[in-house]
């Protein structure tokens, strides 16, 4: 049968709050509730009771719609959880995780301002219910921060946190644990009070059996299924027992025997104790008073469902308030996460792409007067990269074979009149040309200092265009270059990709680490029973980063372009628009990262993972034209390569978004932002 969202439940079922028919949920193989069949009655309190491992909390979870069913149906408050348009989760139900779930930078008052905001309460009513609560759960003041706060005060801060907007559903996962007797007395004092007064529906789950008598109803469960459930008392009398545990520790032997008897042979045991395990478990030995399982199917109109997906503006201020908060609560870490990028950056300055200084070489100089070419050719070297030591032949090359010296520069005895014969004639002899040469031998394990080392020789060389040596070579003119100067460093090149690869995985790292502990703690689940959708995290999270990044991206760009100076021709505009999309591609994969991992080691291994690969084959250390062919397809695929690429064009070139390898960079890292949102949020409902 299908009905609309208007049409009333049949007779009977609209009393239900909560109604569970042949649910099922498994974890991969794990089944952890099995046809499992459940009602809690409306303005009653349901004590859902059963060791731990046999399901409750999954229940709860299905119950308040954070975790898909497999099978089976779930109708609470008069529609399936995350009906488009229904309440549930939202403000209609209170929920309190067994995780504390509370954010410990916040004080009480955060707390519940925060839960307040989600829940669409006006600052006054947050007030009178924070006044309320802290009085009646016996809470400290309320500017205490949750982390000073003991176990037990925690746990009833959470409980106010479920209780503040005065649901018509209260789903509590074992409020009581840690909690001291008095204040569970009054816990439940409380919870029979606003049943009676304020027809509340309450589902509880706790250890203590024996306090589950206060409950209207209760549910004694077990490996996925419900073994009784009815008023303690018919309960108990029904199995002649005095206690709720003694009761329990009865059903579960039966429970035990009937599926022993039902397997009658030990080899094909596995298949027939499951199909009786099957058979008997949807049935509770006492139920109370359940109409016939007629659950219609919901249908919403498609305006409803459209309302229903689209982002709500309250949320997502609440929760960017939220991150707002936190960041002043820690303002160390805040100003690290400013520092970090600049630390980087002038770190890449500073280290990256320089001339190598001071390097040791020997000079084995057998011209002895000082008028010779040989001195003047020392004289012409740069002295402050190249320091020139005078040995013997057989020094200088002990030095360089020991590691002393990263070069032998050698002038033979007749070197400056052979040089003058070598300029003069045209012809002349092998021993000529050698003797009035320079002979240098380089340590080439370190190519950088060999290629400087060569450079620096040549440079001093051509610095008299008179000199014989000038004669008696080819020369070149390097006009002015097209762009750039013929000045540019290493450092020049590096800046522009590091620069975004610093946005980049900054906003990664923090972006997969803080929702994948939001998740460990339960405080991704509880906004989502408040109300809050995917989607809305998402934009939330993404607006308080963007608060991040721009104040990186703005210390970032006084150091490159203030500090060192790094050549800019083109629009400041577009270089920030750039760096920006870079930091948003890195939030979102952070976001792709953390709701497809739920543990932090991993979610670091992900990230740092990446980290490596993409800086090497981005071309952001290294010209992509000197990657292998296989790697540089590979590279184009990567979402900083032509990034980096359009950035070094605005900066170095001057140009704008008319050239091809300007926009080029641009609509890759929006095409990859789209992606990994998308992915992000996919998995993020998949996995729900
Ligand atoms: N995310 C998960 N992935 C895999 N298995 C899980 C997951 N969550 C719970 N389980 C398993 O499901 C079973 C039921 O867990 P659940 O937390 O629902 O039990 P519980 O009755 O609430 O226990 P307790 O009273 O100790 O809280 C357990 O065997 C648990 O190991």
């Amino acid at each position: 049968m299908t009905v609309d969202v208007e049409t009333p439940l049949p007779a009977g079922q609209e009393e239900a709050a909560i109604r569970c028919r042949d649910v099922c949920r498994s974890y991969g193989k794990l089944k952890v509730l099995s046809n499992l069949n459940l009602t809690v009655p409306q303005g009653q309190i349901y004590g859902l009771l059963g060791p731990s491992g046999c399901g409750k909390t999954t229940l709860l979870k299905c119950i308040v719609g954070t975790l898909k069913i497999s099978r089976g149906q779930i109708i609470v408050l008069g529609k399936p959880p995350a009906f488009p348009g229904h309440e549930v989760p939202g403000r209609m139900v209170g929920y309190m995780p067994q995780e504390l779930a509370l954010y410990n930078e916040f004080t009480i008052s955060d707390t519940l301002t925060f839960f307040g905001r989600l829940h669409g309460l006006t600052r006054k009513e947050t007030q009178a219910r924070m006044n309320f609560l802290i009085d009646f759960l016996d809470l400290p003041q309320k500017n205490c921060l949750v982390r000073n706060l003991s176990g037990g005060q925690r746990r009833r801060v959470s409980l106010g946190a479920a209780l503040l907007q005065n649901p018509e559903l209260l789903i509590l996962d074992e409020p009581t644990v840690g909690v001291d007797p008095v204040l569970r007395t009054k816990i439940w004092q409380h919870l029979v009070e606003i049943v009676k007064t304020a027809k509340v529906s309450v589902i509880i789950t706790t250890h203590y059996i024996e306090e589950a008598r206060q409950a209207n109803v209760v549910g004694l469960m077990r490996n996925g299924h419900l073994l009784a459930e009815g008023p303690p008392d018919k309960v108990m009398k029904l199995h002649g027992t005095a206690t709720l545990e003694c009761t329990f520790l009865k059903l579960c032997q039966s429970s035990d025997q009937t599926a022993t008897n039902e397997s009658p042979s030990p080899l094909d045991g596995v298949l027939e104790k499951s199909q009786s395990f099957e058979s008997n478990e949807s049935r509770p030995f006492l139920g109370v008073n359940s109409p016939p399982d007629d659950i219609p199917k919901f249908t919403a109109d498609w305006k409803v469902r459209a309302r229903h997906v689209l982002p709500k503006c309250r949320n997502i201020a609440a929760l960017t308030i939220k991150t707002l908060v936190r960041f002043k609560r820690t303002p160390g870490s805040l100003c690290f996460q400013f520092l970090l990028p600049v630390i980087q950056i002038t770190l890449i300055c500073l280290c990256i792409g320089g001339d190598p200084q001071g390097i040791q070489v020997a000079v084995v100089n057998n011209e002895t007067y000082p008028s010779s070419y040989s001195h003047s050719l020392l004289s012409s070297i740069d002295n402050y990269s190249i320091h020139q030591v005078h040995l013997s032949h057989s020094d200088a090359f002990e030095g360089i074979t020991n590691g002393e010296y990263w070069g032998v520069i050698g002038f033979g005895q007749n070197f400056t009149s052979y040089l003058t014969k070598r300029a003069l004639q045209r012809h002349v002899s092998r021993e000529v040309v050698d003797g009035g040469s320079v002979h240098v031998w380089l340590d080439y394990t370190n190519r950088q200092i060999a290629l400087m080392l060569q450079k620096k020789l040549h440079d001093a060389f051509q610095v008299n265009p008179d000199s014989f040596l000038s004669l008696s070579k080819l020369k070149y003119i390097f006009e002015e270059p097209i762009y750039g100067s013929q000045n540019t460093d290493f450092t020049t090149y590096v800046t522009p990709g590091a620069v975004l690869s610093i946005t980049f995985y900054l906003a990664v790292g923090l972006t997969a680490l803080s929702f994948v502990l939001e998740r460990k703690e339960g405080l991704l689940d509880r906004c989502w029973v408040a109300g809050v959708s995917s989607l809305e995290t998402m934009l939330a999270h993404l607006c308080s980063q963007l608060f991040v990044i721009s104040i990186q991206i703005f210390m970032l760009l006084i150091f490159v372009m203030h500090v060192f100076k790094m050549p800019n021709e083109g629009s400041l505009v577009l270089i920030i628009i750039l760096i920006v999309l870079q930091g948003v591609t890195g939030i979102s994969f952070g976001l792709v990262i953390s709701s497809a991992i739920d543990d932090e080691q991993s979610a670091n291994q992900a990230a740092l993972g990446i980290f490596y690969p993409n800086l090497m084959i981005s071309g952001v250390i290294w010209p992509v034209e000197c990657i292998p062919y296989p790697l540089r397809y590979l590279s184009m695929a990567l979402p900083q390569t032509f990034a980096a690429e359009s950035l070094r064009c605005i900066m170095y070139r001057g140009w704008g978004l008319s050239q091809m390898l300007v926009w080029r960079g641009f609509a890759v890292t929006l095409g990859w932002n789209t992606f990994f949102l998308v992915l992000a949020t996919v998995i993020l409902k998949l996995r729900t």
